[in-house]
C-alpha cells in the first residue's frame, strides 16, 4: 500500500530540503507545494500578500488530483508541503490509506534568517508572521509528529527518519 509522508510547516522550516533529503533515503518520490501553484498565485505572494482559502482552493485541489493519481500507481510520495489549514489537511491525508504528517518547528527568528538568505523565492520574510497566523494547530490531529528543526539539516533528517520509522515499522 503506497504511503503519503507530508513534511508541513511555515516558509523557511525546511520542509523543501528535508523532504527531497527523506524522498532519497526511502527511494519515494518527492514532491513540493509550491509547483503546483497558479501563477496568479505566486505573483499575489510575491507581491506580499497572503492566500486567502478562496485562492488556496485550487492549489489544494491540484494536489489532490496529483496526489491521488501517482499513489493509486502504488508510488510512495514525500510532500513539502505547508499545511497550514486544518480542512486542507485532511483533504491532503484523505488521498492516502497510510500517511504520516511530520511539522518541523522553528523559532520565527530562525525562519526570518532562513527566509532572508534564500534566493530565487517568491516568498519573502514579511510573509512570516501571516503565515504563523494561518497555521491552525495540530494538536488533535494523530497522524501529526512536531519536530525541533532548528538543529543541522542532518539532525532534522535524522529525527524525521525516526519518527517515519516509528510509524512505518
Ligand atoms: N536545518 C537547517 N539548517 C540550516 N539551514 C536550513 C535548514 N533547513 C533548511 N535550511 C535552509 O533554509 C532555507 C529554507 O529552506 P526550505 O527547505 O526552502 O524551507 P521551506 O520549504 O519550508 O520554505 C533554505 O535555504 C535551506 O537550505
Ligand atoms: O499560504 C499558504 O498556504 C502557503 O504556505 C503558501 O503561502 C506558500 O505555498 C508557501 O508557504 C511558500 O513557500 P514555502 O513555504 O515553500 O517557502
Amino acid at each position: 500500500m503506497a504511503k503519503l509522508i507530508v513534511i508541513m510547516g511555515p516558509a523557511g522550516c525546511g520542509k523543501s530540503v528535508v523532504a527531497a533529503r527523506i524522498a532519497a533515503a526511502r527511494s519515494a518520490t518527492a514532491l513540493d507545494a509550491d509547483d503546483f501553484h497558479s501563477r496568479e498565485n505566486i505573483a499575489h505572494m510575491a507581491g506580499g500578500n497572503p492566500l486567502t482559502d478562496a485562492q488556496r482552493e485550487p492549489w489544494i485541489a491540484a494536489m489532490e488530483k496529483e496526489l491521488h493519481a501517482r499513489l493509486g500507481n502504488n508510488e510512495n510520495i514525500v510532500l513539502a508541503y505547508s499545511g497550514l489549514r486544518r480542512a486542507h489537511r485532511a483533504r491532503i491525508r484523505a488521498c492516502a490509506q497510510r500517511s504520516l504528517f511530520i511539522k518541523l518547528q522553528v523559532p520565527i527568528a530562525q525562519l526570518q534568517e532562513r527566509v532572508a538568505k534564500r534566493q530565487n523565492h517568491f516568498m519573502s520574510a514579511q510573509m512570516l508572521p501571516s503565515q504563523l497566523a494561518a497555521m491552525e494547530s495540530p494538536a488533535s490531529e494523530e497522524t501529526i509528529v512536531q519536530i525541533a528543526a532548528h538543529g543541522s539539516l542532518d539532525d532534522v533528517v535524522e529525527s524525521t527518519l525516526n519518527a517515519i520509522r516509528e510509524t512505518f515499522s
